[in-house]
């Protein structure tokens, strides 16, 4: 029986939990495959920090030309993490022939054009499934069966870290410190968990996500990117009281002339909706189509096993078309000029939190203003003394920020805070 040898860069929890997969399938791989897959060589960085007490049976190698070099092997798994490193290993790999299977999101999401380019001029594959929603499948379902599908949205839950720290402010009453805190006890977040906060993550994986979906490369500079770090308890029992969570969501919905409106940010979720029951570190992503109707793909984030069964599908997919001696497809979708929303991220119903200090002169020149907008307050519910919550249906970012900076000015009204509630 035919061996397809791999190697890895770097040997981390991602590379740990392939490897597990491939040995622990070893026998269920070779009989469906009709080939065996074996780890030939992983590039270290420090040996001393490879944990010894898992069995290996591969060398241990200090340098790339180590792999590169080495004929025998066909695929290289990169699952170091960090760019630049790691583009040029990548590019370096392709270039020696090597087929190539990554985890990296913040290098796909910034070079993912251009390295899958590079991969096809040569006629090799560059798959990168557990870059998004680690244990999901969901790029190459974006890709294959939705093939002929003309989506208009998708919502994703796709930073596990955020998810379980709302979730734990909501379910738990923890306050925003504890439950990080306990994001970084449990290992979802980072080493350093400041992109999981701040929108950073979720938004690369959203990228990647909109070449798949939408065709279109989005720079992470043209999208509305909040984090979570300003969501007080407060914040969740009012929502609360009106029927809606609150979501770490990132979105990206496109209009009837193929504009894109994307955005990432804490988001109000009705509590009937099936996002609502995604909590704790788990991820989904949730699509509307014109023909598929509503879908929604469920599942862990991160995670040596699941995020390493990613990586071990992408390996597979590739040894399936060597041995059957097949086209190499590649993860990329019908390239479509990049197009966002005329209306420059336009958001479709937007939460305000008000306190009103004078509440009735407020109430009257806050009516008055939602009027000039063309916006309706049409959920107004006092809560305590002096709180109001009001619901706008259908407004742009721009119009937004301008009814924000109009509302400060007011006597008598202090805005505290802003959601973007989910399309229904
Ligand atoms: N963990 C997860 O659940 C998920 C991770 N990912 C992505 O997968 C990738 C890997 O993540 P993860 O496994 O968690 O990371 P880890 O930090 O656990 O592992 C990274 C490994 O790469 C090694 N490494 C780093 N730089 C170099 C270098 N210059 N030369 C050689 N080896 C190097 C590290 O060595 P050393 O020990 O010396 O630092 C370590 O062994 C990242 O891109 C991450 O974003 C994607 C989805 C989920
Ligand atoms: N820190 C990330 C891990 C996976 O990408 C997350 O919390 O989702």
């Amino acid at each position: 029986m035919e061996t397809i040898y791999i190697a890895f860069l770097g040997f981390g929890t991602v590379a740990s939990g392939t490897y597990q997969v491939l040995k622990q399938q070893e026998e269920k791989i070779a009989t469906s495959m009709a080939c065996q897959v074996q780890v030939k060589k992983a590039l270290l960085r420090n040996r001393g920090n490879y944990v010894k007490t898992a069995h290996h049976d591969f060398e241990l190698v200090d340098s790339l030309d180590a792999i590169l070099t080495d004929e025998s092997i066909t695929i290289v798994v990169e699952a170091m993490g960090g760019v630049d490193f790691a583009k040029d290993c990548i590019e370096a790999a392709l270039k020696a022939g090597k087929h190539v299977v990554t985890a990296n999101k913040i290098l796909m999401a910034q070079n993912g054009e251009e390295l899958t380019n590079l991969a096809q001029s040569q006629g090799l594959a560059l798959y990168y499934e557990a870059a998004v929603a680690g244990g999901i499948p969901i790029l190459e379902s974006l890709r294959t069966s939705f093939r002929a599908e003309g989506l208009h949205s998708l919502s994703g839950i796709i930073n596990g870290t955020s998810n379980y720290i709302l979730s734990e402010m909501t379910d738990q009453g923890l306050s925003f410190e504890e439950a990080l805190q306990a994001a970084k006890d449990k290992g979802f977040a980072e080493t350093d968990p400041t992109n999981d906060i701040d929108g950073l993550d979720a938004a690369r994986k959203l990228a990647i996500l909109c070449r798949l979906a939408f065709g279109m490369t989005i720079p992470l500079d043209k999208m509305a990117i909040r984090g979570i770090d300003h969501v007080t308890s407060e914040d969740i029992k009012n929502t609360s009281t009106l029927g809606y969570l609150i979501k770490p969501l990132a979105t990206a919905i496109l209009d009837d002339d193929g504009a894109l409106s994307v955005q990432v940010g804490p988001s109000l979720v009705p509590k009937n909706h099936q996002l609502a029951t995604v909590t704790g570190p788990m991820n989904a992503i949730y699509t509307r189509g014109w023909a598929s109707g509503e879908v929604m793909f469920y599942g862990p984030g991160t995670g040596a096993l699941p995020t390493g069964n990613m990586v071990v599908a992408d390996i597979l997919k590739i040894v399936d078309a060597l041995v059957h001696q097949e086209h190499i497809p590649a993860l990329s979708r019908y390239h479509v000029p990049l197009n966002l929303s005329a209306a420059d991220r336009e958001i479709f119903a937007n939460f305000y939190h008000f306190k009103l200090l004078d509440r009735d002169k407020g109430l009257f020149k806050l009516t008055a203003l939602f009027e000039k907008y063309g916006a309706s307050l049409n959920q107004l519910t006092p809560i305590g003394r002096h709180h109001v919550l009001a619901i706008s249906q259908a407004m742009t970012w721009q119009d937004s920020k301008e009814l924000i900076a109009e509302i400060e000015n007011i006597d008598g009204i202090s805005i505290d805070r802003i959601y973007p509630i989910l399309g229904q």
